[in-house]
This record gives C-alpha cells, structure tokens and sequence, in this order.
C-alpha cells in the first residue's frame, strides 16, 4: 500500500481550512461563509450597544399581524414597520431620537464585504438589526423601500444557525432553502437586488455565543426622502 498523499498535504489535512469561501448563488447573489467570524466579538459588542439605545422590538404590521423577529435599527435611517405602512425614519419611534449611528467595525465589514461580492461603491446608512428566537421566522418578501435599488443588500448572521429562503425575482419562483452559520454573509444586487427571500426558522442547536438566539444585521443605502 502506497501512501498517496505528501507529508506536506498530510499536514494540511491536520488543519482545519478556515479561508473565507466565495460562491455565487446566480448573478448579482454571494454567499461568503465565515467572513465576518473573525470580528464577531466586536460586533456583538456593538449590536448590544446599539440595543441598550434602540431595543429590540416587535413591530406590528399593515396587515395586522406582530413581527416574529424582534428588530431596531442603526444609522441615518432606520426600517419601522407599523399598522400604516413601512417606511425609513430617522428617528426611532420609541424614543423620537436619532437611531444610533451606525459603528465603524459593522459600516467597514460591510464595505468590505460588498467589495469582495463586487460592489466597490457601497456606502451603507441604515442597518436593520434582527433578533430571532425559536418561533420566529420571516416570511418570503423583497427588500423594496430603499427607494436606490442600485445599491446591493450585505446581509451578515451571528450566533445560531438561520433556516433561509432564497427565491427569484417572483414571489412563485423556486425556493432554496440553505443555512446561514455564525459570521456568514450574503450579498445580493443587481439583477438579484429585488430577490425574494425569508428565513423558514432556527436550526435546533445553541450557538456558544448567542445561545438559542439568532441575530442578523442587514446594511442598506436608502435614498434620503423619507420621514
Ligand atoms: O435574517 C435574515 O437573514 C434576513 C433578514 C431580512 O431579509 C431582512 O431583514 O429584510
Ligand atoms: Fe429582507
């Protein structure tokens, strides 16, 4: 018996291989496993900061219904949802004050993420924060209120494992439905901005950091023309 592998490559097998993975879901879409994991201290710590001025919410909606994920906001702009409508504001209606600025380590991870996915220009100033637990979930829809489609999605997940839904430019068209792990993250514009997409649920396990809570942060350049 012959050994195949050289001793280098036998090393290699030893480690685990922790380079960031690119794969591009169709054009416009990339998923980038683990690229915000090595900054997932840091940005917990900011998101829990940003909570302690903008708290976690469930907001209610146009149709009637409560928003499963708890959500809140950073930057110029944040994203509300209520019995009228959804809109920008740049103020938190909880307080009438400003949303919190968004920190520098998410608006740079952003920047940077939307660059290896092919968007140099990304200027992000808003940032929804989602806080799902084991009953929540968030139905198929599309990122629309932006007024700038011109301007991709960045999408990062921390903490537990998130169930999503990644559809076509059709509420009907085919669902792939993937896990979005810890630091993972998903870019999507250009022919994909208008995607739809959701997340189905939580994947059973606790994450060592979050526990049984998953966040998800997504970065956005909204059009200044809102309330
Ligand atoms: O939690 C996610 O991964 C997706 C969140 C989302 O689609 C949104 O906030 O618009
Ligand atoms: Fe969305």
């Amino acid at each position: 018996m012959t050994h195949p592998h050289t001793q280098a490559q036998q090393m290699n097998l030893l480690l685990p291989d922790i380079r960031p993975t690119r794969e591009e879901l169709e054009t416009g879409a990339v998923l980038m496993r683990q690229f915000g994991t090595p900054h997932a201290t840091g940005l917990l710590q900011s998101l829990h900061e940003i909570a302690q001025q903008a708290p976690f919410r469930h907001m209610l909606t146009p149709g009637g219904g409560t928003m499963s994920a708890a959500m809140t906001s950073c930057g110029a702009l944040g994203w509300v949802s209520s019995p009228r409508g959804y809109a920008y504001t740049t103020q938190d209606p909880l307080s009438q004050r400003p949303w919190p600025a968004m920190p520098a380590n998410l608006s740079t991870l952003a920047q940077n993420a939307a660059q290896a996915a092919g968007y140099p220009d990304f200027a992000p100033n808003a940032c929804l924060l989602n806080c799902y637990q084991s009953n929540s979930h968030m139905g198929l829809h599309q990122d629309r209120d932006e007024g700038d489609i011109t301007q991709p999605i960045v999408s990062l997940s921390l903490g537990r494992t998130g169930l999503f839904m990644w559809g076509g430019p059709e509420r009907r068209s085919r669902v792939r439905t993937f896990a979005l792990d810890h630091g993972d993250i998903l870019v999507w514009g250009g022919p994909a901005r208008l995607h739809y997409h959701g997340i189905k649920g939580l994947a059973p396990t606790p994450h060592p950091l979050t526990g049984l809570t998953r966040f998800n942060m997504t970065f956005r350049h909204v059009e200044a023309h809102t309330s």
